[in-house]
């Protein structure tokens, strides 16, 4: 499968990240969020009326259309899932999925009436997308449910499949990236969109690569870039500042097996300039990116359907509070673009403030509407049905008197009439608190001409009611041009303010308007000067956490004033009960769905004070002697580049494991590793050594890895055996270190007979997708060993029995393990004569106590007959006890 999917092989992946419960990775969350769920789904009263007040009274939607949404966000989210990896692989599984699992499950009849079976996600092409609204007691009641489970399961833990929210599913498709291009996914754990972009990026390298091999021309004419001998050039840096939540990430897209790869650790909104290698004396290149994704920290409201902390603690300061973070991150994707690059910004909350007002100040902040345009993607993804973005909307706080039970939500139209509101509370009563995260671009932007205005319509909001889902917001914006020289100061000083204190002492330049002809020099890039509009104050302020934390006991009730003339001043208070949510100011800073995050959860999950483990990326020399031996042992064609291979030890020492990356990877790890970058993984492992008996008679005592096996594999001319018959894969599968007998009675078919004839080693082996019952849907390469006596298939367990299920349709396969029984076996002796020993030991240990005991109460016999002057009988054998006894009694 492919690199961009899963394993060097079907059965070769990774086990996906299995954390503690809650922060089981996968990408729920509308935006891979955490699943924050603190009490049973069902105990919960979806109800909150300042949440359900402020979309209602906000024009979002007509007000029968707005019950029908309010419902629908209500309910139980359906579970959905993707088919990953290259698009044959992912078509190849999800044809085992629907031929062998959907008539089964749609012949079940529940009270009369047949289930529902899980259905492809209209939004998305090839069928690729599936959801499953059937109830949980009909899926645990059913075996065909179980066993669609079971394979599930097993195809998610090989990487065939991954669970992830519908809406979550979005952001990449609306991208357009092509193999070949450079992608920053600014804000990435738990990585589920990373998985996506990296299957994009990579394309369909694999047939590429085979064609380049084969001497053909491996390129195509669409703006994918095989040029490097098939394989693509792209590259995609995924990254997330919180630690913890970077270390979700790098185990999810280790799975991917793709060398084109880069996990970072920065804070989004000042995330470095990357250099680029350039000459001796010449002027300084950086990095510039074809596509970013930036998918933001939210407040998450949008993910109520399955995460319960928004209907207990939703509060108009997550928005809010998270503003100026989002505006931050988004100014500094645009600045990092490619003149003509697309920046995809999404969030799991349907709350304009986070969405189209960050988008309308980052566009005013980069010079307007002929710097950055907002594409019109309503053509694109046609069975994806949306909204479009909203032109006019209404901001909404919370005031409060400190100390005081009671408070009053305010609805503004414009940021006159908050003023005007708060000049008003400073005469009356001056103790009473609005939010300080007020920002004048929080409101709806007014353009100076039709010509400036920015069409937020073509902005996309995904509502829960339209195809039962989460909510969503995406936008997509292109850099037409830069924004030239003085503009861009407060971004400058903004990243100065946040900077990280670790960071600071590092050489990269602060982040700044890229310039012109998309390089620049370290000193021109601290020169540049910023923005002036309303955004640069906005920008300047910090997100300061907010000592605001009064409950919202009691509210002041006045008219709600839904209607209010939008273009007027006002400030319209709406109602709120006793029951509303905390009040707690700060909005959520991590992570999708997490509006219950708390200004202390926002300290603490500020990336300043934590960071990954260092981890290190020493690069070979293309003339390492080791690598030239593995290479000449597998018949590695010379045209495969020497030069991409790294170790991760300080000293740069092949110890253990040989990892293997793209070319720009390598530049990229290579100019900017001692320049404060925290890289936090990059490679894919290639080779391991084979620490065996008969490593002295190898040329090569490395074996093959599936994480890499399909990279080489392609170039490599010797140590390739092919398997041609499924009942030969089965014996494979189903025994390890099968014996491997001269007169071909192996039972292990072709791939016996062809093992016979070479030596001691690893061998690639092949398997070529063909058609018809014994055929194979899909091309694999497994790495196996050669011993004297015997052979394996060097994939584990789990992933066999995932094979044998996916392939043989095979339950619950007993697999022999000859080796593991015989150890198994020879433990087992080693502990019967550990236990006779023991046992030995514990009888003479016996024997001896006794015989102290006895000579103990000899002497106390002695004793007794001394002090009462009775005689002694001489015992004249054991068994003679008795006289004794009866003597002192
Ligand atoms: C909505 S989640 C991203 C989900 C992810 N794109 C996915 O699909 O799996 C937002 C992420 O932003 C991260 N984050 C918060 N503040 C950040 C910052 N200043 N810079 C970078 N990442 C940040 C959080 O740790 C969180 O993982």
């Amino acid at each position: 499968m492919a690199r961009g999917g899963r394993g060097g092989s079907r059965g070769g992946g990774r086990r996906p990240f299995r954390g503690k419960g809650k922060n089981r990775g996968g990408g729920g969350g509308g935006g891979g969020g955490r699943d924050t769920r603190t009490q049973s789904w069902v105990d919960v009263v979806k109800k909150n009326e300042l949440f359900e007040s402020y979309y209602r009274l906000g024009g979002f939607l007509p007000e029968e259309e707005f019950e029908i949404m309010w419902k629908t966000l209500t309910t139980d989210l359906p579970n959905s899932f993707r088919f990953t990896g290259t698009k044959a692989d992912a078509l190849a599984v999800r044809e085992i999925f629907k031929k062998r699992y959907i008539p089964a499950i749609t012949a079940v009849q529940f009270e009369g009436q047949p289930v529902q079976p899980p259905e492809p996600v209209q939004a998305f092409p090839d069928e690729l997308v599936w959801h499953m609204k059937t109830h949980k007691k009909v899926i645990r009641r059913f075996a065909p449910f179980a066993d669609f489970q079971r394979f599930l399961v097993a195809e998610t833990t090989s990487g065939n499949i991954s669970r992830q929210e519908v809406v979550s599913m979005i952001p990449p498709h609306f991208l357009d990236v092509k193999p070949g291009m450079v992608v920053l996914d600014m804000c990435a754990a738990p990585g589920s969109k990373s998985a996506q972009l990296a299957e994009m990026i990579h394309g369909d390298e694999e047939d590429r690569v085979k064609l380049a091999a084969n001497n053909q021309s491996p390129n195509i004419d669409d703006g994918s870039d095989y040029s490097d001998d098939g394989r693509s050039t792209g590259l995609l840096i995924a990254n997330d500042s919180d630690y913890k939540r970077a270390g979700l990430l790098v185990h999810q897209v280790k799975r991917l097996n793709f060398p084109n790869l880069i996990v970072t650790q920065h804070d989004a909104s000042i995330f470095p300039s990357i250099e680029l290698p350039t000459a001796e004396g010449a002027r300084k290149n950086y990095l510039k990116f074809d596509r970013i994704l930036a998918d933001v920290p939210c407040s998450g409201d949008g993910t109520a359907r399955k995460n319960v902390n928004v209907w207990q603690k939703w509060s108009p300061r997550d928005g809010l509070g998270l503003h100026s973070l989002q505006l931050r991150i988004l100014l500094r994707g645009i600045q990092l673009l490619k003149k003509g690059g697309r920046l995809v910004y999404s969030t799991c909350s349907m709350n304009p403030v986070e969405n189209e007002a960050v988008v309308a100040s980052a566009i005013a902040a980069s010079g307007g509407i002929t710097k950055v345009r907002i594409v019109d993607c309503s053509d694109h993804l046609p069975g994806l049905i949306r909204k479009p973005g909203l032109n006019k909307w209404k901001v909404l706080d919370t005031s409060y008197v400190k100390g005081g039970e009671d408070k009053t939500a305010h609805l503004f139209t414009n940021y006159d009439a908050f003023l005007k509101a708060k000049e008003k509370y400073e005469d009356e009563e001056p103790e009473r608190q609005f939010s300080s995260k007020f920002l004048p671009g929080m409101f709806p932007p007014v353009a100076a001409s039709e010509d400036e205005r920015m069409p937020l319509e073509h902005c996309m909001r995904v509502y829960p009611h339209l195809q039962d889902t989460g909510g969503f917001f995406i936008a997509i914006l292109e850099k037409v041009d830069d924004r030239k020289g003085a503009q861009n100061k407060p971004s400058v000083e903004e990243a100065e303010e946040h900077k990280d204190p670790v960071e600071s002492k590092a050489t990269i330049p602060i982040p700044a308007e890229p310039s012109e002809n998309e390089t620049q020099t370290e000193a021109s890039e601290q020169q540049n000067d910023g923005p002036t509009t309303q955004d640069a104050s906005s920008l300047k302020r910090k997100v300061e956490d907010s000592d605001e934390t009064a409950p919202l006991k009691k509210a002041k009730t006045e008219d709600a004033d839904a209607d209010a003339d939008a273009d007027a001043d006002v400030e319209t208070e709406i109602p709120v009960d006793g029951s509303a949510p905390n009040e707690d100011s700060t909005a959520a800073a991590n992570g999708s769905a997490t509006p219950a995050a708390t200004s202390t959860d926002v300290k603490k999950l500020r990336p300043e004070h934590q960071s990954q483990g260092k981890e290190y990326f020493e690069y070979l020399s293309a003339k390492d002697p080791t690598i030239a031996d593995i290479l000449d042992f597998f018949g590695i064609s010379a045209r495969f580049p020497r030069d991409r291979f790294m170790v991760k030890n300080k000293e740069g020492l092949l110890l253990n494991k040989i990892y293997y990356t793209s070319a720009l990877a390598k530049s990229i790890i290579d100019v900017n590793k001692d320049r404060g970058m925290k890289f936090i993984h990059c490679g894919v492992v290639m080779f391991v050594s084979h620490r065996i008996k008969d490593t002295q008679t190898l040329k090569a005592p490395w074996r093959l890895q599936n994480e890499g096996i399909k990279i080489l594999e392609p170039w490599a001319s010797d140590r390739i055996v092919t398997c041609t018959s499924k009942a030969t894969l089965h014996s494979l599968l189903i025994e390890m270190f099968p014996k491997l007998t001269k007169d071909g009675q192996h039972g292990i078919g072709e791939v016996g007979d062809q093992l016979a004839h070479l030596g001691i080693g690893c061998c690639f082996l092949r398997i070529d997708k063909s058609d018809g019952e014994d055929g194979f849907p899909f091309p694999m390469v497994l790495p196996v060993w050669r011993h004297p006596g015997s052979i394996n298939l060097m994939v584990d367990k789990d992933d066999r029995k995932a094979m044998l299920l996916r392939l043989f349709n095979e339950k619950d396969p007993y697999i022999l393990n000859h080796v593991a029984e015989k150890a198994k076996a020879a433990a087992a002796e080693e502990a019967r004569k550990l236990a006779d020993e023991k046992w030995d030991k514990a009888d003479g240990a016996m024997e001896q106590e006794e015989e102290m005991q006895e000579s103990e109460i000899q002497e106390s016999e002695m004793q007794i007959a001394e002090e009462t002057g009775e005689t002694l009988q001489e015992e004249d054998d054991a068994d003679n006890g008795a006289p004794l006894e009866m003597d002192r009694e």
